[in-house]
């Protein structure tokens, strides 16, 4: 099939680049010139594990290209997938001027028959306005369907090729038989393609979202609670998951849920409801919940520094709102570089793949090492951001030469308690009682 990509991003390439992979002829359309120079040169914009190869690989045999013009993007195109931006709008409703944008663009230059996806996260209504928009000027017959994406950053590709699920959204018959012979390939272990209209799809997408990221706020309001009552919270989690009507996924307490999509999803179908005149009062309490977690740490940090953390330095181990991403929107260790240099503390950081996006945004308000042990020179504790898996087993030894006080502020509950406590570490984590080492 000859397949459109407008829009690059996380959820655009990964489509082309899997569509190409399943023997489709992709073209990827971007209006950021130097990200689509940067793509016919062979060089991937993001970091995402197994779509280089994929990438390379597509693009060297000829199935995967790069352009900046809509029109040459589009020429003989049979589907035409949208994976544009939807954020947040002042107001906290999705912000649809991306999606129309392009909708309207398609109109005049459509040649043939041609289904129109949208495959970003859009508010119930959208397929039918993107099908106005493009209506007002089109000269042939087309279809809007609504195809959410479910993938999640760091494992897009696997969830990609090996859906759980593909949701399609239509009522046209002859778009249907389009969808279904372009995902026959990823959905041949049997897992299935539910067909729904357009609307259903659209909320299923939201419905998904908020719920996981109420699943994770449920855990995080447990995890506080046990704090309180002297529970672990790792223990309730192996209690309750093991039970298949819960399910062992997404029931990690941390510093909260982040990245671009559960903060601003949650928000969105906040405010469809609003505009419904439905009080969803569930979402409410996960957003609260959520703004409060991203900075759980801050207080047990006063606490053990006797409330005053004007020129301490703290070394800060994960900025990526999850593992295996450079991605940090919405990373909660942003909130707590921010509360942390307000308190007049300095931080030392170190991850992976995240720090040239934060250097981007924060400057030189915080500074960045090489490794993260390097962090740890001079620092008067360790803070845990992100559970990137080198963290898990660190040389203890080297970390008690470097570090000033052998105190951890962990995120992400890497370590068990009797372990810290048997290397001699004061250790505060979410949801789990303190160790206390101080002398
Ligand atoms: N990031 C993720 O893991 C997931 C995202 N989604 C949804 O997919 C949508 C896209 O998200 P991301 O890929 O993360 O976005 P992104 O921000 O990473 O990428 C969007 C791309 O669209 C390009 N663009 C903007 N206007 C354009 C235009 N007029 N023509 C061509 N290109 C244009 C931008 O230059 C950028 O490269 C959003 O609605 C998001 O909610 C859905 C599932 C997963
Ligand atoms: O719509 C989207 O963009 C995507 O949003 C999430 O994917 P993603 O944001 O990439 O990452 P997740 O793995 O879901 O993690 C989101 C946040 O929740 C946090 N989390 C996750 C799981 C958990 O048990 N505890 C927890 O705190 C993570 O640290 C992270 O900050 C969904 O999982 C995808 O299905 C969806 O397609």
């Amino acid at each position: 099939m000859r397949i459109a990509v407008i829009g690059t991003g996380y959820v655009g390439l990964v489509t082309g680049t899997c569509f190409a992979e399943t023997g489709n002829q992709v073209i990827c359309v971007d209006i950021d010139a130097k990200k689509v120079e940067k793509m016919k040169n062979g060089v991937i914009p993001i970091y995402e594990p197994g779509l280089e190869e994929l990438f390379l690989r597509n693009s060297n045999e000829g199935r995967l290209k790069f352009t900046t013009s809509l029109s040459e993007g589009i020429k003989d195109a049979q589907v035409i997938f949208l994976a544009l931006p939807t954020p947040p709008g002042a107001d906290g409703s999705a912000d649809l001027k991306y999606i129309l944008k392009v909708a309207d663009d398609l109109g005049p230059i459509l040649e043939n028959y041609v289904v129109v996806i949208d495959k970003s996260t859009v508010p119930v209504g959208t397929a039918e306005k993107v099908q106005a928009a493009i209506a007002k000027n089109a000269k042939v017959e087309f279809d809007v369907v609504s195809n959410p994406e479910f993938l999640r950053e760091g494992v897009a590709v696997e969830d990609f090729m090996k859906p759980d699920r593909v949701v399609i959204g239509t009522k046209s018959d002859k778009a249907k038989a389009v969808m279904t012979k372009l995902y026959a390939p990823l959905v041949r272990q049997g897992n299935p393609v539910i067909f729904m209209d357009e609307r259903s799809a659209e909320m299923t997408k939201y419905a998904a979202n908020a719920f996981l990221a109420t699943k994770i706020t449920f855990m995080n309001e447990i995890a506080n609670l046990c704090e309180k009552v002297g529970a672990n919270v790792d223990d309730i989690r192996r209690g309750i998951g093991t039970d298949s009507r819960i399910g062992k996924r997404f029931l990690f307490a941390g510093i909260g849920y982040g990245g671009s999509c559960f903060p601003k999803d949650v928000q969105a179908l906040e405010k469809t409801s609003k505009e419904n005149d439905y009080d969803f009062k569930i979402l409410k309490a996960v957003m609260d919940v959520n703004e409060n977690q991203k900075t759980k740490l801050i207080p047990m940090i006063n606490e053990y520094f006797g409330g005053d953390l004007k020129g301490k330095t703290f070394a800060m181990w994960g900025l990526a709102f999850k593992p295996y991403t450079d991605d940090i929107r919405e990373a909660p260790a942003l909130y707590n570089i921010d509360a942390l240099v307000e308190a007049g503390a300095t931080i030392k950081a170190y991850d992976p793949e995240a720090m040239p996006n934060v250097e981007a945004l924060v400057g030189d308000k915080i500074t960045f090492t090489s490794g993260p042990y390097e962090a740890l020179k001079d620092a008067d504790a360790l803070l845990i951001m992100t559970e990137w898996p080198q963290f898990r087993t660190p040389e203890f030894e080297v970390m008690n030469v470097l570090l000033k006080n052998k105190v951890i502020f962990d995120g992400r509950n890497l370590y068990e308690l009797d372990e810290i406590a048997e290397k001699g570490y004061t250790y505060y984590s979410i949801g789990r009682e303190t160790v206390n080492s101080k002398q």
